[in-house]
C-alpha cells in the first residue's frame, strides 16, 4: 500500500469514506478492495451485512480499525447527517433494483430511488462533502434502433444503438410499463445532483452500471432469500441450474446485454474515488460492449459452463420460453440492447474492462457452486421426503 499514487503521479491520501448500501452486492466488493488494496476508511451503512461480515469479524482482521458498521435505514435515521459529515466521501449504492420489484412494488421503487436519495444530496451539499452517486443504465431506456422496422439496415449502424452519456436521448415506455418508473427516479436524483452541481457547487460523480454481475450477487430463493422471490437474471439462471431445473427465457430470451465483471468495474469506481480532479462533474457508463449476448445466449453459455465446473451433464431441455406476464406479471417491459460507450472513462480515467464473459462466468458459477450446492441438495432431499 505504501507509495500509492493517482493517476497524475501525486500520491494518495487515506480518505474516510460513508458507504450507503455498503451490504449489497456491489457495496461488499467495493468493501473489500477498500480494505485489501488501500488505507482508506469505510463507515459502511445498511439495513443488512451478511454479505460483509467476512470483512468486520474478527476484530483481529488487519483492516478492523478502518471499516464500521452501522445498521440504519437511510429513510429515517438522524445519525444519516452526522456520519456523512465524519466523512471526506459520500457513495450511496442504496436503492431498489430488481426488475420482480418495478411492477410488484412501484411506490417502494420510486421512493428508494428518488425520495430516500434526496437527503443523502442535501447533507453533501450542505456540509461541502463530495458524492458518487449510483444511478444506472436504464435512464437511457430503450434505443432508437427499437424504433426502426425490423429489416432496416440503420438497425446494424452504433449511431442508432450506442449508449453515449453526453448524447443519447432517454427513451422511455409508457406510464403503466413500471420498469420505467425506476429508470424515471433515477433519471431525476441524477438531473437533481447535476443542478446541485451547477447552482451550489456540489462536487458529485454519477456512475451508470451496465449490468455488473459476479458472485455475492442477490439472492437464491429458498436459500439465503425467499422462496417465492424473483431476483436478477445471473441469481435466477444459477438457482435453475443448481436445482437441474430449465432456465426460463422471458419472452424468448431475445433481450440484448452486456455483462461485465464486478471485479473489473470496482476497479473503475476506485479510480473515480481516488482521481477525483478526473471524476468530478463527470457522469460514467460502467460496462464492458465487448461482452454483448442475448439472454438466450447467456442461458446457454451458462449452462456449458456450469457443467464444467460442476462436472455434471446438462439437461436435455436447457430453457423453457415463459411470457413476461406470467414471469413478472402485469406491467413489465424491457431494455431491448444495451452496449455503454467507453470514450468519456477511456478519456478520464484510462480505465478499460478485461474480462470474457465466459471467464467471469467461469469463476463465477465456480463460486455459486462451492457455495450453494450442497445447501440445495440438502433442501430438496427435506421437501422430497416431506
Ligand atoms: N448490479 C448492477 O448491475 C447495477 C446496474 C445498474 C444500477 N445499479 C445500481 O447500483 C446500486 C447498487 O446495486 P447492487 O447491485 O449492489 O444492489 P443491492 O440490492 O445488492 O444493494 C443495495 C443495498 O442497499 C441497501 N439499501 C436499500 N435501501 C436502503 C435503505 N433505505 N437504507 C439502508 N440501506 C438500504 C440494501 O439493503 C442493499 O444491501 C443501486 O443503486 C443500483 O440501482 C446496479
Ligand atoms: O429467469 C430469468 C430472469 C431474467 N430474464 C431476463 O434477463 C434480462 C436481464 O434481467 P435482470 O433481472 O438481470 O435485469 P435487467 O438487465 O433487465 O435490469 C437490471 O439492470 C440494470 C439495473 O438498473 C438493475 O439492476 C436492473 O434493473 C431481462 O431481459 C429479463 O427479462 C430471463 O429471461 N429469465
Amino acid at each position: 500500500m505504501a507509495g500509492r499514487v493517482d493517476l497524475d503521479g501525486n500520491p494518495i491520501n487515506p480518505i474516510t469514506i460513508c458507504m450507503i448500501g455498503a451490504g449489497g452486492f456491489i457495496g461488499s466488493h467495493l468493501c473489500e478492495k477498500l480494505m485489501s488494496e488501500t488505507p482508506h476508511k469505510v463507515l459502511a451503512v445498511d439495513v443488512y451485512n451478511d454479505k460483509i461480515k467476512h470483512l468486520l469479524e474478527p476484530a483481529t482482521l488487519t483492516w478492523a480499525d478502518r471499516i464500521q458498521f452501522h445498521r440504519i435505514n437511510i429513510k429515517n435515521d438522524s445519525r444519516l447527517e452526522g456520519l456523512i459529515k465524519m466523512a471526506d466521501l459520500t457513495i450511496n449504492l442504496a436503492a431498489i433494483c430488481t426488475p420482480a420489484d418495478y411492477n410488484t412494488r412501484p411506490l417502494d421503487t420510486i421512493y428508494s430511488n428518488f425520495i430516500d436519495a434526496l437527503p443523502v444530496v442535501k447533507y453533501c451539499s450542505e456540509n461541502g462533502k463530495r458524492l458518487i452517486h449510483f444511478s444506472t443504465c436504464e435512464v437511457y431506456g430503450k434505443t432508437i434502433g427499437a424504433f426502426l422496422p425490423k429489416d432496416s439496415p440503420l438497425r446494424q449502424d452504433p449511431a442508432y444503438y450506442v449508449l453515449k452519456e453526453d448524447a443519447s436521448p432517454c427513451i422511455f415506455g409508457s406510464i403503466e410499463k413500471q420498469r420505467w418508473s425506476y429508470a424515471c427516479a433515477k433519471q431525476l436524483i441524477e438531473r437533481l445532483i447535476y443542478a446541485e452541481g451547477a447552482e451550489n457547487g456540489l462536487e458529485f460523480t454519477i456512475v451508470r452500471p451496465f449490468n455488473w454481475i459476479g458472485p455475492r450477487m442477490d439472492f437464491i430463493p429458498g436459500i439465503d432469500g425467499p422462496s417465492e422471490g424473483v431476483p436478477r437474471v445471473l441469481a435466477c439462471f444459477s438457482n435453475n441450474l443448481l436445482r437441474r431445473e430449465p432456465l426460463k427465457l422471458v419472452d424468448g430470451g431475445e433481450s440484448q446485454r452486456t455483462f461485465i465483471y464486478i471485479k473489473d468495474a470496482i476497479e473503475a469506481v476506485l479510480l473515480m474515488i481516488e482521481n477525483p480532479a478526473r471524476a468530478n462533474g463527470h457522469i460514467f457508463n460502467v460496462g464492458n460492449p465487448n461482452n454483448e449476448v442475448t439472454v438466450r445466449q447467456l442461458a446457454e453459455m451458462m449452462t456449458q459452463v456450469y457443467s464444467k465446473v460442476s462436472g455434471e451433464s446438462s439437461l436435455e431441455t436447457p430453457t423453457i420460453d415463459v411470457s413476461s406476464k406470467e414471469f413478472y406479471g402485469e406491467g413489465y417491459d424491457d431494455s431491448d440492447k444495451r452496449i455503454p460507450d467507453m470514450t468519456i472513462i477511456n478519456k478520464q480515467l484510462g480505465w478499460n474492462p478485461k474480462t470474457s464473459l465466459w471467464d467471469l462466468l467461469e469463476s463465477t458459477l465456480t463460486y455459486q457452486h462451492r457455495t450453494y450446492a450442497e445447501a440445495i441438495k440438502q433442501a430438496m432431499s427435506k421437501t422430497t421426503a416431506n
